[in-house]
């Protein structure tokens, strides 16, 4: 990967040049008509920057610290599945990216590299283990001690999937497994050690989930809980009388259920219903550092980006993902002095303008 690519769309063209067709069509594809995927980016066009002059604000100042775990930038990686669909290192090279980065990387169960692994590629990453809650709580508690003995810092509970998104690429590819060779690796009961019958369990999105499965899982590990996938401002209350440490605003990048509105425009109400209690995440559709400044002057703590890094690893390996994160932190930082501001903490609603 010599080209130069001055965008997150540059790498999104040279990611779709290399992958499978249809692998390209997973990353990208969302759930039916793709209207929550595609409103996702285009909320955040509608909204613009008003900045302010004459500040003497000097270098921007973008590191953050999220529940203990300090990062270098205000961009975290999304969790996501397959990465060795985009790349034959898979998860390792993301890791060893986002501990090049500083900054922490949230590692899905549906990872192709088992978590301890991806732990061991990349010392001194700052990791977060993402949870589907399976309906077998001995197994989801296996799955959590696997992730508090590989080190991570967090558990990133995604609560948007009591069944699986319907998702028509999928369905006309014929996409609905991994290539031989490859597994989710988190999975496979010889690294959990629990006796489960076949080599692989698969991975369960129940509807049968609830508040009572949060409250187990809160009682079953210190680490922090971070609710991913709320929408609605009354779950967001529901969420601090469980006692989560932060919540996470996301449709899944539109993989779940279609029309749900942009995650940008359902964070001001988010964020009011929290009240400062615990810090707030948000991701969907991030492509630019100006995206990054918007939701956190309207009051996100940081951002994530899913297919971002996907694209930068299709695209280039552990150095296009590094690009992708170095990208992103060039361009915050560029925006913010542009603002007038000399941090993110600086940011507030009223840089913002609905246009
Ligand atoms: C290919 C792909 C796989 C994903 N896998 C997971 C996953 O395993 N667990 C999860 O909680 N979210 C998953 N997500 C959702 C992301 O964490 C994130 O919410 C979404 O990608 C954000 O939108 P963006 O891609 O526009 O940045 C996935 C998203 C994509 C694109
Ligand atoms: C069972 C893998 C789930 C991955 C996922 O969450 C997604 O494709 O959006």
């Amino acid at each position: 990967m010599t080209a130069v690519l001055p965008a997150i769309r540059d790498f999104e063209a040279a990611a779709r040049d290399r992958l499978d067709p249809a692998h390209y069509d997973y990353f990208a594809g969302g759930a039916g008509d793709e209207l929550t995927v595609r409103a996702n980016e285009a909320a955040f066009a509608r909204l613009a920057l008003l900045p302010r002059v004459l500040r003497g604000a000097g270098s921007p100042r973008i590191g953050v610290t999220l529940l203990g775990s300090r990062a270098a930038m205000p961009v975290l990686v999304a969790p996501t599945a397959f990465h060795r669909l985009a790349d034959p290192e898979g998860e390792k090279a993301t890791a060893r990216a986002a501990a090049a980065a500083e900054t922490i990387m949230i590692v899905s169960m549906a990872a192709t590299v088992a978590v301890e692994d991806v732990a061991a590629a990349a010392p001194g990453a700052t990791l977060w283990f993402q949870l589907y809650v399976q309906p077998d709580m001995a197994f989801t508690e296996a799955l959590v001690r696997r992730a508090e003995k590989a080190g991570c810092a967090a558990l990133v509970v995604t609560v948007d999937s009591p069944a699986r998104g319907r998702r028509d690429r999928d369905v006309r590819n014929g996409f609905d497994d991994l290539p031989a060779g490859m597994r989710c690796e988190n999975l496979r009961c010889e690294n959990l050690c629990d006796g489960g019958a076949g080599p692989v369990r698969p991975i369960v999105m129940s509807p049968v989930i609830s508040w009572e499965h949060v409250d187990m899982l809160r009682r079953m590990t210190r680490l922090p809980i971070v609710l991913k996938g709320v929408t609605h401002p009354a779950d967001a209350r529901l969420a601090l009388d469980h006692g989560v440490s932060a919540l996470y605003v996301s449709n899944h990048g539109g993989r779940q259920l279609d029309t749900v509105p942009a995650t940008v425009d359902l964070l001001p109400e988010i964020v009011a219903a929290v009240g400062g209690a615990v810090p707030v995440l948000m991701d969907g559709g991030i492509r630019r550092g100006t995206d990054v400044i918007k939701a956190m002057a309207l009051g996100a703590s940081a951002v994530a980006v899913g297919r971002p890094v996907i694209w930068g690893l299709a695209a280039g390996g552990e150095c296009g993902v590094a690009r992708v994160l170095g990208l992103l932190r060039d361009e915050v930082e560029h925006a913010l002095t542009l603002c007038g501001l000399a941090s993110t903490q600086d940011l507030e609603p009223g840089l913002v303008r609905r246009c």
